[in-house]
């Protein structure tokens, strides 16, 4: 796997970036003095600031600008609506334990890990100037203590690629068979694997103290919600279509091997939309032409399937109208979410959108591409964007009756010439008696293609056979003096269909810890210094208050700063500290703090400040109600620093780095 590099072209280190995340608090492990409970944590006022800010630029790019009806539903869910869902049946991964030790693995992610261990292992062999063979010589001499020096055969290195490309795509028989076939044992133990079973990730849980067995689970995810508010978001939407619904909220995922920090949690917060779109004519967008000429980077299923994972650069109108992409509105919404993405400040080039194999999707998905971000644990899906069908609609309508669908008047009636069935049935009841409702609902029922045939045959016999299940022998003799069967036309005024659902559904915990890979870096200095460079929009704080010294002259100016910058709803800290000028700039440049303000005895003369940029160190000088109106411009993201710097006179007085 490649390793991830800064924007200074260094590779990142997580051993260096983590530390500085867990102290300064941006999260960290929850119940830690508990001992800690794995896959749960808690965020600090540096990372509850970041994920309001996220949520906040999720809430105005998608909510706001694509005009979708936000709601916010609840997260403990009764058994029904998610045993209708499919999800008390199938929302599984496979686990696979070590009978030896007790361990439990999750079957895909086990096969994952040695494998790309395998391969680590060959190339690191592969790059010995010495050969295999003298390597395992030396070994054995002990001169060589490495012992992963393992130079694999190139058709075991393709086949070892080749799963890893479909890792997602194999179901619990297939995984049983790669760990045998690859010889995978218990990492601890070198002991023989039970083999997986299914383990379902949802929490389950009693709601109500007079339910004697549980009777309900916390959400795994937003969508239903949703869905069931369907009917009423469609009539605050006057009916009209198409819509999109939004969602924020924590899901919860009982995941079997919770690891990489955030990126595979229990707990999450997720921000879900779902589109609801007319299934006729092929799903057009109407901003799709806005967009048409975005470019994507796009791994699709054939690639895959061929074991590549090398992808294509191609705008959406390309992807859209080779059918690489499903349809317009599936497109449009990729587009959107790298859209965000990359306001973030998510790195384009660690951003791609990989189609799920045909297996790997639900079965009832007509579509589905994740867009994934390049972290130092690989490619990560951060968001998934699915094209559900009509899926979820049409399961919860069957199942409770209510009417899941949009009615449209037609423009144009329509005429449609059937087949019709008239009973009689006055005669009916009496002949049929208890079984005359069965009798009547199988004939219902006919299609046209059998009513067309049985109208042939009434005519030519005078009576039919009909299918009657659990009435008789199965089958019912109906003659002309009970049934007719006729052609004639009918008028639809009214069209009924069920809508189909595209699904973009973000995991903003996951968008968080990628987008702080993305962002750090380190500054050569007296050692090297981490920042990250979020933009200011995200940036937890987003102006540092340092006055030169703690001496008094500067309070005043301290107080009304602060007092204007909160007016202006620009997010600020003071630092006055003892530590140097440089060493308080540092220290928030670890926190991603965007812009210093400095207070010295020339502001005390003549009420000037220093401006300084964090990740450039250059600073500006201006007038206070300059420098307030360049802070704003820049948090709102009207002005960039250059035009700052192009604006206003730098200033070179001091070096504070
Ligand atoms: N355990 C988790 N921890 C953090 N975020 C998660 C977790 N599971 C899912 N997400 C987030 O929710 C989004 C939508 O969920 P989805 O059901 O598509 O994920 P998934 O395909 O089950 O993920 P994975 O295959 O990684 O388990 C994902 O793109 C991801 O960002």
């Amino acid at each position: 796997m490649a390793t991830s590099t800064t924007k200074t072209g260094q590779p990142l280190d997580r051993a260096q970036l983590e530390p500085v995340l867990r102290r300064r608090m941006f999260y960290t492990p929850s119940f830690e003095i508990y001992g800690g409970e794995r896959g749960l944590y808690d965020y600090g006022p540096p990372g509850c600031a970041l994920q309001a800010n996220v949520v906040d630029l999720w809430r105005k790019h998608f909510v706001l600008e694509e005009d979708m009806l936000e709601v916010d539903c609840t997260m403990l869910t009764p058994e029904a609506v998610l045993k209708t869902s499919g999800h008390v049946d199938k929302f599984a991964d496979w686990m696979c334990k070590d009978p030896k030790s007790g361990e439990i693995f999750r079957a895909d992610h086990l096969v994952e890990q040695v494998l790309e261990a395998r391969l680590k292992a060959d190339k690191d062999a592969r790059g010995q100037t010495i050969v295999v063979d003298e390597a395992k010589e030396a070994r054995k001499k002990k001169k060589i203590k490495d012992t992963k020096i393992e130079k694999l055969d190139d058709a075991v290195v393709q086949e070892y690629e080749e799963t890893l490309a479909k890792i997602d795509n194999y179901g619990g028989d297939e995984l049983g068979e790669l760990i045998k076939k690859f010889d995978i044992k218990g990492p601890t133990t070198g002991a023989e694997l039970d083999p997986p079973r299914a383990f379902n990730l949802m929490f389950q849980t009693q709601i109500g103290p007079s339910a004697e067995k549980p009777n309900g689970y916390l959400r795994p995810e937003t969508a239903q919600g949703q869905f069931l508010n369907f009917q009423k978001l469609l009539e605050f939407n006057q009916q009209s279509m198409p819509f999109a619904s939004a969602s924020i909220g924590k899901s919860f995922r009982n995941e079997i091997s919770p690891r990489s920090g955030l990126l595979r949690v229990r707990e999450f917060l997720m921000a879900e939309i779902e589109h609801f779109v007319d299934p006729e004519g092929g799903k057009k967008h109407p901003r799709f032409e806005d967009v048409k000429d975005v470019k994507l980077t796009l791994l699709n299923r054939k690639t895959q399937l061929a074991g590549s994972t090398k992808p294509d650069v191609l705008t959406i109108g390309e992807a859209v109208s080779t059918g690489i992409v499903d349809n317009e509105t599936l497109g449009y919404f990729m587009v959107r979410i790298q859209d965000f993405l990359l306001k973030l400040g998510i790195d384009h080039s660690k951003l791609r959108f990989r189609q799920h194999m045909a297996n790997e999707m639900a079965h009832y998905a007509a579509d589905c591409w994740d867009a994934e971000l390049f972290t130092t644990y690989g490619w990560i899906e951060c968001v998934g964007c699915a094209d559900r069908s009509a899926y979820d609609l049409t399961v919860h309508a069957n199942k409770t009756g209510a009417p899941l669908v949009v009615r449209e008047t037609r423009a144009e009636p329509l005429v449609i010439e059937e087949y019709q069935i008239d009973l009689e049935r006055k005669k009916l009841g009496p002949k049929f008696r208890k079984d005359a409702k069965s009798v009547e609902a199988a004939v219902d029922a006919l299609s046209q293609e059998l009513r067309e045939k049985l109208s042939l045959e009434l005519e030519k016999t005078g009576k039919i056979e009909v299918q009657t299940p659990g009435v008789g022998s199965g089958t019912t003799e109906l003659d002309k003096d009970l049934i007719k069967i006729e052609k004639r036309k009918r008028t639809e005024h009214v069209r009924e269909y069920t809508p189909n659902v595209i699904e973009p559904s973000f995991g903003i915990g996951r968008i968080l810890y990628s987008l702080m890979e993305h962002v750090y870096w380190t500054r050569e200095g007296d050692g090297a210094r981490a920042v990250l460079s979020f933009p200011p929009s995200v940036a937890p704080t987003k102006v540092l208050l340092v006055p030169l010294s703690s001496h008094q002259d500067f309070k005043p100016f301290i107080k009304k700063l602060t007092t204007r910058l909160r007016r202006i709803g620009v997010s600020n800290k003071v630092d006055d500290s003892s530590a140097s000028i440089g060493k308080r700039y540092a220290r928030n440049d670890e926190l991603g703090t965007p812009f210093g303000i400095t207070i010295d005895f020339q502001t005390v003369k003549d009420g000037s400040l220093t401006l300084r940029e964090r990740d450039s160190t250059k600073q500006v000088r201006a007038s206070e109600d300059d420098i307030i109106a360049a802070v704003k411009a820049l948090v709102d993201g009207e002005e960039t620093w250059e035009d700052i710097s192009k604006r206003l006179p730098l200033f070179e007085g001091q070096d504070l780095d």
